[in-house]
């Protein structure tokens, strides 16, 4: 394709010297015919469009080049192309592959073939010897793509659009994944640096390791996959393109693992959102506006984080004495809300509300959120209700399912006599899977299986002799109290009569 094109080339140059002189010679009524014949002439012998893309674009980088350079890159390995590069970035995961230098690929795409040539020019002033632009770089590079006059629609309309996307989709698959956290200092913020700090996110915890009743883990796994793959339904249903889950469950259940299999199952980044770092409502919108589309934003401990619940407002309506009971219950009013921010002008329970479903909640794409506690009871229900947590995830004691897949992670054990016995006390004992995978770590490589099973029943066991332990005295205790209380209630009663007599 390069030689014939560089053959038409050069005869085209011959038919443009004759067309000059036919336009000294000739009057302009001639010319405008003979003009119309020439394009016919043109597009017969050369009937191709070619488009440039280049790396910079009035001084600023042009996004589309570097993600044509991963399409092409990403199609190159199974073309023919045979001078590639080869690059890692500081921000990604695996190294990527480009065209060198004159390399040339064809593609195809619904019917219509198209060459892409990779270029690269020197800037050098040849006065100087140096570059002209201090800001950008010694050379000019760029890609072109040629095809035929006849898909131009089609490779401006469509294909363009698709080199883009799946570019942008390969680039993110390959980047690394980031954590970030709003807790640093105000220097860093008036530094220009964002109110987001990040660090590479490295976190292990996958849905293949997380012990959980598998029917719960299938639920959550399909929902995840739907919710990803939901960009035309949301638009169609009107709704933005968020979803929020509660977890919820006593300590050391895998609330904060769940959060991490959830970020490596969709390659997510994670907002780390600490709302006590947050001076008042405005800096929660502020934060969110920095936040990036394919995110998590994950509140941890809700209910410690900050006094959210309906209590604080019960409290100073109190104080206000206006308070009744109906008014109470309907945190939800927007005009409660609009009270409660003018009196504090701080970070309330509106100015959160607003920030999970509000208008300003749109400013992104492909969101989750997602609140951790261990008292899901103290919460607002304004705050949980479905539209702002749509799925409520119990995070529960370590049953046998769950206990199967630590076994299966931490001792490669997918069966054992000892299962059995493991199985019967997990019934009856509420442990947390944090406690039963400590008992299972191989801490030295003379221990084995074995003795970690065996340290497990015996863990279970203890726990089993407490519990029983801590309900018989607390059985005793509600004995005594309720003896106390009938003891009372009796010499009540014989007072009581006693009075009546004397009344009499
Ligand atoms: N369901 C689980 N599956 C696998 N590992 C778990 C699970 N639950 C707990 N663990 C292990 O226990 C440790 C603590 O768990 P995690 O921090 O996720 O608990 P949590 O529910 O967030 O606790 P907290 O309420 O105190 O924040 C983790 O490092 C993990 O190794
Ligand atoms: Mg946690």
């Amino acid at each position: 394709m390069g030689a014939s094109l560089t053959e038409v080339g050069s005869k085209l140059a011959g038919l443009m010297f004759i067309w000059g002189t036919i336009q000294q010679l000739f009057p302009y009524s001639l010319r405008k015919r003979i003009e119309s014949l020439w394009h016919r002439v043109e597009n017969y012998f050369y009937p191709y469009v070619q488009i440039t893309i280049e790396e910079f674009s009035n001084g600023k980088i042009n996004e589309i080049y570097s993600q044509v350079s991963t399409y092409l890159g990403s199609k190159s390995v199974n073309k023919d192309a045979k001078f590639l590069k080869v690059e890692k970035s500081k921000n990604s995961k695996s190294f990527s592959v480009s065209l060198d230098e004159g390399e040339e690929i064809t593609d195809e795409f619904q019917g219509a073939k198209l060459w892409w040539r990779s270029y690269m020019e020197k800037l050098e002033d040849n006065s100087t010897g140096r570059r002209p632009n201090n800001s950008l770089p010694m050379e000019k590079k760029s890609y072109t793509i040629t095809f035929n006059r006849r898909h131009s629609e089609l490779v401006t309309g469509k294909y363009l659009k698709h080199v883009m996307e799946e570019g942008k989709a390969i680039q993110f698959q390959n980047r690394k994944q980031k954590i970030y956290s709003n807790n640093c200092s105000e220097d860093w913020y008036w530094y220009g640096k964002g109110m987001w700090r990040d660090i590479n996110f490295e976190h292990p915890a996958t849905f293949d390791t997380l012990a959980m009743d598998p029917k719960k883990k299938g639920e959550i796994i399909n929902d995840l996959i739907a919710f990803s793959k939901g960009k035309d339904y949301y638009s169609k249903v009107g709704k933005a393109w968020k979803r929020g889950y509660l977890l919820y469950g006593p300590p050391g259940t895998g609330k904060s693992t769940m959060i991490a299999a959830i970020a490596n199952f969709l390659n997510y980044d994670i907002y780390d959102l600490e709302l006590t770092s947050v001076k008042d409502n405005s800096g929660l919108k502020k934060l969110l506006m920095e936040t990036t589309s394919k995110s998590i934003i994950v509140i941890e401990d809700i209910d410690c984080s900050i006094d959210l619940t309906g209590k604080r407002k019960k409290k100073k309506k109190k104080e206000k004495e206006t308070t009744s009971e109906d008014q109470e219950e309907d945190s939800d009013s927007s005009a409660e809300k609009e009270s409660e921010n003018k009196e504090t002008g701080k970070l309330t329970l509106s100015g959160l509300l607003n920030f999970i479903d509000g208008i300003w909640s749109a400013c992104g794409q492909e969101r989750i959120i997602i609140f951790t506690t261990n008292h899901k009871d103290k919460l607002d229900p304004a705050l949980i209700r479905r539209g702002r947590m749509d799925m409520h995830i119990e995070m529960s004691y370590c049953r046998y399912e769950a206990f199967k897949v630590l076994a299966k992670n931490y001792l490669d054990l997918e069966t054992h006599p000892l299962f059995q016995q493991i199985q019967g006390l997990l019934e009856e004992v509420n442990v947390s899977p944090c406690d039963v995978a400590e008992h299972l770590m191989l801490k030295n490589a003379s221990g084995g299986p074995q003795i970690c099973l065996d340290n497990l029943i015996q863990a279970l066991k203890e726990a089993k002799k407490k519990a029983n332990k801590d309900s018989k005295e607390a059985k005793g205790e509600a004995k005594q109290k309720s003896k106390k209380i009938n003891k009372f209630s009796t010499k009540l009663i014989s007072n009581f009569s006693s009075l009546q007599k004397l009344w009499k």
